[in-house]
Formats: structure tokens, C-alpha cells, sequence
């Protein structure tokens, strides 16, 4: 049996709930949904395996768990660069990219040039809210991450798949398959088109949440934030 997947609906209801009565906030659910980007970057691609990591990130929240991983990611002994061209006035977003500032990480805004020189490549362009067809500076991105020969890690989703109904059948995202995507709290309904390698992170839910919504809570094991899980609609847990 498949992990069973959250709606863009309810994932935006669930987070909504974890901020008010389950007294979270956005910068610890950020965090967390970054520390697991990060440690799914590890998993697929150990430091001494090449540490040029380029994170590409959207406006919003999915760009934020970007952020976040970087400076993760930093830490581990990788080296990251950013691209992130909307960057969000927001108080939580400056704050993230002055840390990262501040761990001398640098932003390109020479998305295929930082692409050719990359080990591997963060998609924290579009989660769960993305909609309707990609806009600009984006396009041009899409196209580099379905054309690149780097490996590609996704954030929630492929950036400009539909959340329900998954790969575009058209624009710059139709052909668009990354190598591995790290589904948050849990797998969307996108999954079932995806092919590569799948994480899910998410260890703070309780009980009574998962039950509420419906959601499986994988075996994570030791001090890991993710779990590889089984190709959906293949393989079982
Ligand atoms: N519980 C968790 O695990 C958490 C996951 N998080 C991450 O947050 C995203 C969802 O974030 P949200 O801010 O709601 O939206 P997005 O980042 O997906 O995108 C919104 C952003 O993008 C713009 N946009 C939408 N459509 C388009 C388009 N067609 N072209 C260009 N731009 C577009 C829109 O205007 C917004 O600016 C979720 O997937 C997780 O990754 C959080 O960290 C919280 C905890
Ligand atoms: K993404």
C-alpha cells in the first residue's frame, strides 16, 4: 500500500492548524521542512561526493524551506549558492538570507551558469500553492532544471507540476522528471507521476493530526528528519 497523500487543499489546512492550535510557528515548521531538505541532499549525495550545491528559490515558503537548507547544508562542509530572484520582503525571508549572508554564501542571479558549475541542485521554486502556468524570471528555470544532467532534488513538488494532477502537459515543465523530490509532512497527490527517488520529512506530527487528515507516519529511524519511501503506486512501506 502507497503512503497516503495530502490535497494542496488540506496541506495548506494542516499547516494553518499546526500554527494555530497545535501553537507552531512558521519559522519552526520552516525550519524543520528545511532541515529535511537538507538531510535528503546528504542522502542522495554525501559531501565527499561533490559540495557545489545550487538552491534555487521561489517567493514563497518553498523558497523559504531553500533558504533553510542552505544554511544547513553550509554546515555540513557543502557549498551552496543561492538563486533567488523574488526574494520576499518579509521579515522571516530577510532574516534567513542574512544568515545566509552572513556565512559569506553567495547569490547568483546567472541561474545556467551556476547550473553548469553545480554538483547538485535544489528546486525551492513551487509547493503546494504553485498555480496556473509558470511566470516570469521562472520559465527559462523550469526549462534549465528539465534539461539539466545535474542531479535535481525537489522541494514538495517538481516546480510547475499541478499539485493533483501532476506533470504540465505543456509549457516549460512538460518532460520534467527530477531524480528525487522530499515530500513535507506528507506526499501529494503528484506522486503518483513521479519516477525518481522519494523522501518524505515530516517528524513532528502527532497522532491525533495524522489520524485528522488521514496521513501515515513512516518509520523514521534514529535522529533521521526523512524516511526513503517506496515509488508511489509500486512499492509498499
Ligand atoms: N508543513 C510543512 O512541511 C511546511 C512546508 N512548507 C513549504 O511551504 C510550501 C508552500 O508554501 P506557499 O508559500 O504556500 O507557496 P509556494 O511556495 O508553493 O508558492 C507561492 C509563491 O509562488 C508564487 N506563484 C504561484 N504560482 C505561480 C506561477 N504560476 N508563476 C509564478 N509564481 C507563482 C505565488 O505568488 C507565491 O509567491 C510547501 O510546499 C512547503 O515547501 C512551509 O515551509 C511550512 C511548513
Ligand atoms: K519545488
Amino acid at each position: 500500500m502507497a503512503l497516503r497523500t495530502l490535497s494542496a487543499k488540506n496541506a495548506a489546512a494542516l499547516d494553518q492548524e499546526l500554527m494555530s492550535s497545535g501553537a507552531f510557528s512558521i519559522d519552526q515548521l520552516m525550519e524543520l521542512a528545511g532541515l529535511s531538505v537538507s538531510q535528503a541532499v546528504y542522502k542522495l549525495q554525501p559531501p565527499s561526493r561533490g559540495r557545489r550545491i545550487l538552491v534555487a528559490c521561489g517567493p514563497g515558503n518553498n523558497g523559504g524551506d531553500g533558504l533553510v537548507a542552505a544554511r544547513h547544508l553550509w554546515h555540513y562542509g557543502y557549498q551552496p549558492t543561492m538563486y533567488y530572484p523574488k526574494q520576499s520582503k518579509k521579515e522571516l525571508y530577510q532574516r534567513l538570507t542574512k544568515q545566509l549572508q552572513d556565512l559569506q554564501i553567495p547569490f547568483t542571479t546567472d541561474f545556467p551558469t551556476a547550473l553548469q558549475n553545480a554538483d547538485h541542485v535544489v528546486d525551492a521554486i513551487f509547493g503546494f500553492s504553485f498555480s496556473g502556468e509558470v511566470r516570469e524570471p521562472f520559465p527559462q528555470v523550469i526549462e534549465a532544471l528539465r534539461d539539466t544532467k545535474v542531479p535535481v532534488l525537489a522541494v514538495d513538488a517538481p516546480s510547475s507540476w499541478n499539485i493533483e494532477t501532476g506533470p504540465p502537459e505543456d509549457g516549460p515543465g512538460k518532460g520534467f522528471q527530477p531524480g528525487a523530490l522530499v515530500s513535507l509532512t506528507a506526499p501529494k497527490p503528484l506522486v503518483k507521476w513521479f519516477r525518481g527517488r522519494h523522501f518524505v520529512g515530516g517528524r513532528f506530527l502527532t497522532k491525533e493530526v495524522a489520524k485528522k487528515y488521514g496521513l501515515d507516519m513512516p518509520p523514521y529511524e534514529g535522529v533521521d528528519q526523512i524516511v526513503e519511501v517506496p515509488a508511489q503506486g509500486e512499492g509498499r512501506l
